[in-house]
């Protein structure tokens, strides 16, 4: 039997409009009568708002192609090389669900404009077709497992932007590139139960929804990065933001001049992002709760009491707690520094960053992981591996650093020569370093 759309656009296309209507319906009850099957109809668009089910439909299926489709089409992005297959005009696809056999098909109508100089338009539907019983299944199952998949292949394919602040006619606002930062959870070398603890905490904050809801909770997330330069802050915001797909807004809080213009600006982010500001300590006077500002001040020499002229620490620390919790979802604010010594205690305070994460020089276990990855050619008993973790034991290289001198060559022999030859010099240094600073202690003494 041909399906009810095939037919209602045969009378639709043939017959005037009055009589279209009870043929129709007539069309549909018999078709209910006879069949033991049941259709779907998912129209491209509600109104005029695109439907999202069919949207969904649309990607999902694309993934669904088999041998037993003749035509699709196929695109790609300017991005990257990879195909994107999609279903074309009446081809079935067929898919199964908890052995459910379900049938899709793509169907488009020409609806022709009585008045001949008004061009044609199309109407994009799929239908879904499956056995009567499984009613409820494919409505309060399969269709949610259609649009998860979806948004899973949505979150792939998604191109990341990285978002930082324009001055535009003296007002700060953001602008984007995409992202396409290459540090990940596998290239980072860190202590390993940081790490898995880290993305233990971001799986937990990504599927909490529900969690902070019950609790009464803003759904956001505050993470404090500190240790020295080069031990990878910058990399793992980027393996965060890689392993969420989240957009990263990077703010820098020497170009916002006021508290006014710091909520602007952060209630100007989306959901789903991470605001990254780097080096805290030194971005702003931090340990000054009473004023911290640059622009305002150097450019005017008015003296306005109001806070809102002025950026504060108590600003950045308020929209943290307070202000945050009332504009958007699912928003992760890190904080970077090389010193958190310098920082205020208000902002180590327990409860203000859900946590602190150091990072630190380069371990032995650090090391190996580099090594795998810089040297794809070096199986990981090399005859030098014993001396170098022995050597990093007792110098402080950092992550930057091995990774500088592991990337000089592809032949392991060479470049594990130099990685010995830098852990010693470095070695030496440092060792003349603490000798001067005894004797300095020494001479004070
Ligand atoms: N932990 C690490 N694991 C892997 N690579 C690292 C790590 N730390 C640093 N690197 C390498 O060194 C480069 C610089 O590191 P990164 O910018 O992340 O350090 P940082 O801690 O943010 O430094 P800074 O305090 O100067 O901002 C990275 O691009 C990466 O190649
Ligand atoms: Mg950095």
């Amino acid at each position: 039997m041909s399906s009810p759309s095939t037919l209602l656009s045969l009378a639709s296309s043939i017959i005037v409009e009055p009589v279209q209507h009870c043929i129709q319906s007539a069309i549909r009850y018999l078709y209910t009568l006879c069949s033991t099957q049941l259709t779907i109809i998912i129209d491209e668009f509600r109104g005029i708002t695109r439907n999202h089910i069919y949207e969904a439909a649309e990607i999902y299926l694309g993934t669904k192609i088999g041998p037993n489709t003749k035509r699709f089409k196929v695109h790609n992005t300017t991005r990257d090389k990879k195909l994107y297959t999609s279903v074309e005009k009446n081809e079935e696809i067929a898919d199964t669900f908890q052995n459910v056999q379900l049938k899709w098909r793509f169907v488009c109508i020409q609806l022709k404009s009585p008045n001949p100089t008004i061009i044609t338009s199309e109407k994009n539907l799929f239908e879904l077709t499956f056995h009567k019983k499984f009613k409820e299944k494919v409505l309060n199952e399969y269709l949610p497992h259609v649009m998860e998949e979806y948004q899973r292949i949505k979150d792939n394919d998604k191109v990341m932007k990285l978002y930082a602040m324009n001055l535009s006619n003296d007002k700060a606002i953001w602008g984007s590139i995409n992202f396409e930062h290459p540090s990940t959870f596998g290239t980072l070398a860190m202590h390993e139960e940081t790490k898995a603890a880290i993305i233990h905490d971001l799986k937990r904050f990504v599927r909490g929804k529900d969690i902070y809801k019950r609790v009464g909770k803003a759904w956001k997330r505050g993470y404090l990065l500190y240790g020295p330069p080069g031990t990878g802050k910058s990399s793992l915001v980027a393996a965060m933001a890689n392993y969420l797909k989240y957009d990263i807004y990077d703010l820098e809080l020497t170009s916002v001049r006021s508290n006014s213009e710091l909520r602007r600006i952060l209630t100007s982010t989306t959901n789903r992002s991470i605001i990254v500001i780097e080096d805290i300590d030194c971005s702003v006077d931090i340990n000054d709760r009473q004023l911290i500002n640059y622009h305002y001040n150097n450019n005017n020499n008015n003296n306005n009491n109001n806070n809102n002229n002025k950026l504060t620490l108590s600003g950045l620390l308020n929209f943290i707690d307070g202000l945050w919790s009332s504009c958007g979802d699912e928003r992760i604010i890190i904080f970077t520094t090389n010193h958190i010594d310098r920082l205020d205690p208000a902002l180590l305070r327990s409860g203000r960053m859900d946590m602190h994460i150091p990072m630190s020089y380069c371990t032995p276990e650090g090391f190996r992981l580099l090594a795998s990855k810089y040297l794809t050619n070096c199986n990981n008993h090399h005859r030098l591996f014993g001396e170098i973790e022995g050597l990093i034991e007792n110098v402080q290289a950092t992550p930057a650093e091995m990774a500088g001198e592991l990337i000089k060559s592809d032949n392991p022999d060479i470049v594990l020569v130099e990685v010995v030859n830098f852990l010693k010099r470095k070695h030496t240094k440092e060792e003349k370093c603490r000798g001067t600073e005894k004797g300095a202690k020494r001479k004070k003494n």
